[in-house]
């Protein structure tokens, strides 16, 4: 392990009521980097992103056994306030869901919850979230119209602004680009590529084409066991386990 490690998940169970999504899943998750989490569907990808800020306590029966680690502290010990975990590890979702707001308020939603309310630094914020978004160019004279009348594309980066509007230091991506075209699709990727200098990124993805262009680190899964983690490279080129070898050639999907 060469990188500082941001989250460390150690012995992670997690059950929908009787059902074990997830099976002793241990991974260190390093700072500024990149990791894909790969498998078919239902294996578990979406479920095991959610346990990194918590997301699935709002799920009814859902409960999970193990640690996961943020900066050495565990995220589910009774002291973690839930809101500001999931300010330090923000989402973004498959479909980009921007408010029925302006793209100003969109962005300011976030800082104003935690509560900044002077005009000059919530433009600031704004612009700065919109830059780290690759947006700011393309709406910096619209601020105040509605974000529902951008392109799918420019939603989603919209998305992804509002998430840094906060100023995380870890974004998890659930497929964020399977709802653009190739275009759309190419610009989102080209920013993961720009935010990693300053965030830690894990990413679901369904496409392996797009782990094997994005991420430094690809994490296998399949039927809620994680079967491999290592270099991307190791993954697509020289994978250990026949299993990972048999889904990254086709053979299972
Ligand atoms: N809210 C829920 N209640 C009960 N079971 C669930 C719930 N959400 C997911 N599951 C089950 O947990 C397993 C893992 O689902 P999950 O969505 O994490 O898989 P995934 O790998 O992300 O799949 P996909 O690639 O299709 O999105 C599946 O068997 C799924 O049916």
């Amino acid at each position: 392990m060469s990188g500082k490690l941001k989250i460390d998940v150690q012995n992670l169970d997690f059950y929908y009521g009787d059902f074990k999504a997830l099976k002793d899943i241990n991974l260190p998750i390093e700072e500024n980097k990149v990791t894909a989490l790969i498998g078919p569907s239902g294996c578990g990808k979406s479920t095991f992103l959610r346990t990194l800020n918590r997301m699935n306590d709002l799920i009814e029966g859902a409960r999970v056994e193990g640690k996961v680690l943020l900066d050495g502290e565990n995220i589910y010990s009774k002291e973690t306030d839930v809101v500001e975990l999931r300010k330090r590890v923000g989402m973004v979702f498959q479909q980009p869901n921007p408010f029925p707001k302006s793209i100003y308020d969109n962005i300011a939603y976030g800082p104003r919850i935690h509560g900044i309310k002077d005009r000059g630094t919530l433009d600031q914020i704004v612009e700065e979230s919109l830059r780290g978004a690759a947006l700011w160019d393309e709406v910096k004279d619209r601020l105040n119209e509605s974000a529902l009348g951008l392109s799918g594309g420019q939603q989603q980066r919209l998305c992804i602004a509002r998430a840094l509007a906060v100023k995380p230091e870890v974004l998890l991506m659930d497929e964020p680009a399977s709802a653009l075209d190739p275009i759309a699709t190419a610009r989102i990727e080209e920013l993961i590529d720009e935010l990693k200098d300053n965030y830690t990124i894990v990413i679901v993805t369904h496409s392996m084409q797009q782990a094997a262009r994005v991420s430094d680190k690809t994490a296998f899964f399949l039927m809620g066991e994680l079967v491999e983690f290592d270099e991307t490279d190791i993954i697509f080129e020289n994978p250990s386990d026949q299993r990972t070898e048999d889904y990254i050639t086709g053979r299972f999907g």
